[in-house]
């Protein structure tokens, strides 16, 4: 492959000391909807609560919580996929100082890595039609590969990838390496993880967490990490969010400031982040248990769309219906059944 000149990225503006950093972040899926207002958030829907978070250049977060307790919506709202808004006039969610979801200049210093890569809206939007396909690595995104020589050759070796594998031949691991290969070739300043390591062998998922301590500490890279894999991840670290069952914060800061962390240390404990998440997470689950409480499920939050109807897009919606909504549907469904029966009526007369 023939290296290029990159394309010079969009500069990003002095920001200060953090680059994440939200200010009281409140969040439902179903606010702002279908021109709902944004303002309103209905606090029985809220699965993210009031949050803050503030990460210096080149830290390591770890972001724990059990299942449904939000991560990959937070992981989401700091790629820029949610658009979030608060009554509150001091929330923000900036990333390198810029807003989250509204500044493209973060397209090109941000990457966002989870576990939908080729999985979705294969019938509709056919972006992840092609990660099937009989389509050499070497053919991907091959401008950016051309871009960043360097950098391409030593995510090659580390994530142990041959250049003429084909996708449409490929297991889950080696997929998901090559993922990991296209979304790590930019170098960005700010790096989300959403649980990508499942499926990789302990090899290279070792290496791969290496090369991340190597990529804050060398060159400042700010990275989020979710995950319920706590293998090799005593050290990894420099910080810790614990997101509890309901949205909000249990804990967080530095490893060196969690006094549980220290204990486990001393007694040198083979699985401390292990030990930690379970601490945290059997708590809440015996509570559940107790209360006989069950995680939300999206079928809860979420109505589906009427693919036959126009209005709200036809078959390539997937958006959500606000309550007048469904009111309005309902309203129409009942007039149409009335004006037949009145109808039938008259035609037997
Ligand atoms: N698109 C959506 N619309 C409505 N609700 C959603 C949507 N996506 C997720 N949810 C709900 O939001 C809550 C948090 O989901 P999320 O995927 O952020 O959790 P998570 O902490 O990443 O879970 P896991 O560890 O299982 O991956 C869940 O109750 C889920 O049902």
């Amino acid at each position: 492959m023939e290296p290029i000149q990159p394309k010079p990225l969009p500069e990003i503006p002095p920001y200060g000391e953090n680059a994440i950093d939200i200010q009281n972040l409140t969040f439902a899926y179903s606010a702002g909807s279908n021109g709902s207002s944004l303002d309103k958030i209905d606090p029985n829907k809220c699965i993210l609560r009031d949050l803050n978070l503030s990460l210096r250049k080149g830290s390591r977060c770890l972001l724990i919580g059990g299942n449904g307790s939000g991560k990959s919506t937070l992981l989401r709202i700091l790629a820029g996929r949610h658009l979030t808004k608060n009554p509150n006039p001091q929330s923000h969610v900036k990333v390198l100082g810029l807003h989250a979801f509204h500044d493209t200049r973060l397209n090109f210093h941000r990457a966002y890595l989870d576990c939908d890569w080729g999985m979705r809206n294969v019938a509709f939007v056919g972006a992840a039609v092609p990660l099937m396909a009989d389509i050499p690595v070497h053919k991907m995104m091959e401008r950016l590969q051309a871009s960043y020589p360097e950098r391409r050759q030593e995510l090659l070796e580390m994530l142990n990838i041959d250049i003429n594998w084909r996708m449409h031949q490929l297991s889950d691991g080696q997929r998901r390496r090559v993922q990991i290969f296209l979304g790590l070739i930019r170098p960005f300043q700010i790096l989300l993880l959403d649980e990508i390591t499942t499926s990789l062998d302990v090899c290279v998922r070792q290496d791969l967490l290496r090369w991340l301590v190597r990529e804050s500490e060398e060159r400042g890279a700010t990275i989020i990490y979710a995950t319920h894999i706590f293998d090799g991840l005593d050290d990894w670290a420099s910080h810790l969010f614990y997101l509890t069952n309901k949205g909000q914060c249990g804990w967080q800061g530095k490893m060196e400031e969690l006094e549980v962390y220290h204990k486990l240390k001393a007694e040198n404990h083979p699985c401390k982040m292990l030990a930690i998440a379970d601490h945290w997470l059997r708590a809440e689950l015996n509570e559940n248990r107790r209360l006989q409480q069950f995680e939300p499920a999206q079928g809860a939050a979420v109505r589906l769309p009427d693919p036959t109807d126009i209005s709200q897009g036809g078959y390539a919606s997937g958006r959500l219906q606000t309550d007048e909504e469904i009111a309005a549907r309902k309203q129409r469904h009942e007039r149409a059944a009335a004006l037949h029966a009145i109808k039938m009526q008259s035609m037997e007369q």
